[in-house]
């Protein structure tokens, strides 16, 4: 999918809520348990009840790979589901990927190619050739970790190097990069102060913002400082929508957040 093509998805839709399957099988409703894959049949009611209030969704691979071979089954066919179902939208891949060349382009391969994932979260720690391979796919996005939502963040992405914080010589350095017009960014929401900056250095990219909801993120301040004229945000909530309720009403609940979110979108945006 091409940004061009996201940018009209959130204009229709009016929304740029992007929902994270992070599927903990100690939270979801227990009578899911009983199917066959209760990972997938979860996803699939989380997907049928909000499809219509959102532009993208993001598993997060480790909620997956930490059941195994039925977890990435699990995560194979919600991909399947999204693409076969909703090619419009958006896919994310959250799996914080990167390594030495030869090895990044397997984990390229795997996300864009075997899973057909959108897009993949990589962290840009080893630098040029480990985020090159993942940025050769055409239509295909590299969202590189800039100012993450932990607290964590101030360990290293902050620390000056040459009087610059770390954060912005990743943004400066990588728009160098071949393909970086592939390229987005994760930003936290819990540092929207710092997107001003941010913008001054990538002012069109697209931005990943995690930590609303149940980070403690507000939505109205990551608009204030980090919106572009074409929107260029995916704010993105996991805990907060999909687990609204662990009762049979579950899908209904995470709608109804959702579209609280979508609601706020939808008036930020006119
Ligand atoms: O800086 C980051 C990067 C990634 N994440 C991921 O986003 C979701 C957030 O989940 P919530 O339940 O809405 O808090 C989760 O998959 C994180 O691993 C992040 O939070 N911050």
């Amino acid at each position: 999918m091409t940004t061009h093509q996201l940018t009209e998805q959130i204009k229709k839709k009016k929304s740029f809520l992007c929902i994270g399957l992070d599927v903990d099988l100690n939270k979801i409703p227990q009578h899911l348990l009983q199917e066959e894959d209760p990972i997938f049949a979860f996803n699939k009611a989380i997907i049928d009840a909000t499809h219509h209030l959102c532009v993208a969704y993001k598993p997060n691979t480790a909620f997956y790979e930490a059941y195994g071979l039925k977890g990435w089954k699990a995560l194979e066919k919600t991909i399947m589901y999204l693409n076969v179902k909703h090619p419009e939208i958006f896919t994310i891949a959250d799996a914080k990927r990167g390594d030495i060349g030869n090895t990044s382009t397997m984990y390229a391969k795997a996300f864009f190619e075997d899973l057909a994932f959108d897009s993949v979260t990589v962290a840009p720690y080893m630098g040029k050739d480990s985020v090159e391979p993942f940025l050769a796919f055409e239509n295909k996005h590299t969202i590189l970790l800039a100012l993450t939502s932990n607290a964590g963040a101030f360990d290293f992405q902050t620390k000056k190097i040459d009087e610059v914080e770390l954060y912005k010589h990743v943004l400066e350095t990588s728009k160098t990069w071949n393909n970086s017009q592939n390229l987005m960014y994760v930003v936290g929401a819990t540092k929207a102060e710092y997107l001003a900056e941010i913008r001054k250095i990538i002012p069109e990219s697209f931005l990943l913002v995690p930590g609303v909801g149940a980070q403690g993120g507000s939505l109205q301040e990551v608009c204030n400082y980090g919106m572009t004229n074409n929107v260029g945000l995916l704010i993105n909530s996991s805990r907060g929508i999909i687990y609204a309720s662990n009762g049979e009403d579950f899908a209904q609940a995470s709608a109804a957040k959702a579209k609280e979110l979508q609601e706020q979108m939808e008036s930020i945006l006119n």
